[in-house]
Formats: C-alpha cells, sequence, structure tokens
C-alpha cells in the first residue's frame, strides 16, 4: 500500500515539540564554546547576538520558547553576519547534542536512511510550511548530522 510505503521512507518532527529528543526544543543539554546550554534553542539563539550580556540571558532562560522569544527580539541587533551562520550553529549544537547524549545519536542513526521533514507549518525556512514547499532546513540539517555520525562509526 502506497501508504505505508510512505511512513517507511519518511521521518518527520517539528522543531519545536520538546517531547521529541530530535528537536531543537529538546531539554538535552550539552557544553559548548565554554557554557553549558538547556537546549539546542537556546545555543541557536544566543548566538544570533554579540552582546555577551544578553547572550547570557537567552541561555538562562527557563524554557527554549522563551530562549526563542528573546532571540526574535527586535530592540536587540543581531549579528550583521547571522543569516548567513545560522544553519552552521543550529548544526553544530545539534551534532554536539548527539554526540553527548547517546540515546539522541541512536534515535537519528535509527531513522536509517528515512527523509527527515520538520513539518512545522507556519515556517517555510526550517519547516516545510502549510503547503510542504518549504525550505525543511532542519530536516536537512538533521540528515547532515546523521551522515556525519554514520561516518564517525564506521571509522
Ligand atoms: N534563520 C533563517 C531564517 N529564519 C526565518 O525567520 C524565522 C525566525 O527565525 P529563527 O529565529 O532563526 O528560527 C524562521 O521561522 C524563518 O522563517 N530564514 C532564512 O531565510 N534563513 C535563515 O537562515
Amino acid at each position: 500500500m502506497l501508504f505505508n510505503e510512505k511512513e517507511k521512507t519518511l521521518f518527520t518532527l517539528t522543531r519545536d515539540d520538546p517531547s521529541n529528543p530530535l528537536a531543537s526544543y529538546a531539554k538535552s543539554g550539552f557544553e559548548l564554546d565554554g557554557y553549558e546550554w538547556p537546549s539546542v534553542e537556546h545555543y541557536y539563539q544566543a548566538m544570533k547576538f554579540d552582546d555577551a550580556e544578553y547572550r547570557e540571558q537567552i541561555r538562562l532562560a527557563a524554557h527554549p520558547a522563551d530562549a526563542a522569544k528573546l532571540g526574535k527580539s527586535r530592540r536587540h541587533q543581531k549579528r550583521k553576519d547571522w543569516k548567513k551562520n545560522s544553519v552552521t550553529y543550529m548544526t553544530r549544537a545539534t551534532y554536539i547534542k548527539a554526540r553527548s547524549h547517546a540515546d539522541v545519536a541512536q534515535m537519528l542513526l535509527n531513522s536509517g536512511d528515512m527523509e527527515i521533514k520538520d513539518l512545522s507549518q507556519y515556517d517555510y525556512f526550517w519547516g516545510s510550511g502549510r503547503d510542504l514547499r518549504g525550505e525543511n532546513a532542519f530536516g536537512k540539517m538533521l540528515m547532515g548530522v546523521r551522515q556525519k555520525l554514520r561516518k564517525e562509526l564506521e571509522k
């Protein structure tokens, strides 16, 4: 049946689902650049800014959603090179999270060669948008990290 085949080749999630270990909102902490980060989202949002004090405020946010809100503030200027580097920061944090939590790495590796899609309806960059034609940058990033983890296992 077509439906079943589709199920086998597609792995879906949404970036802001704290209950999914692969989401950036998952509360799986890790250490990076000399600090403890409560989630990938905290790190990603903090890295938007040069202002160390504001970064620290984001790092200490109670919930990934609060970190995201602070990251969207128009009162604080984002780094000029942010758009160019945003995917790199999301990738770095996700990779370090997976290296710090064996169960997260395993979950990603268990997805095999399935296409990973972020189904976020309102996000045409990280997600797939309402019409599923979005960039799916979050899903692509996860597939890249999966590839890297797999290569490291082969060594
Ligand atoms: N980071 C990014 C975009 N982010 C866009 O801005 C929204 C909020 O961004 P964020 O806080 O980064 O998740 C996000 O939902 C997405 O639509 N867009 C792009 O073309 N290229 C990027 O590199």
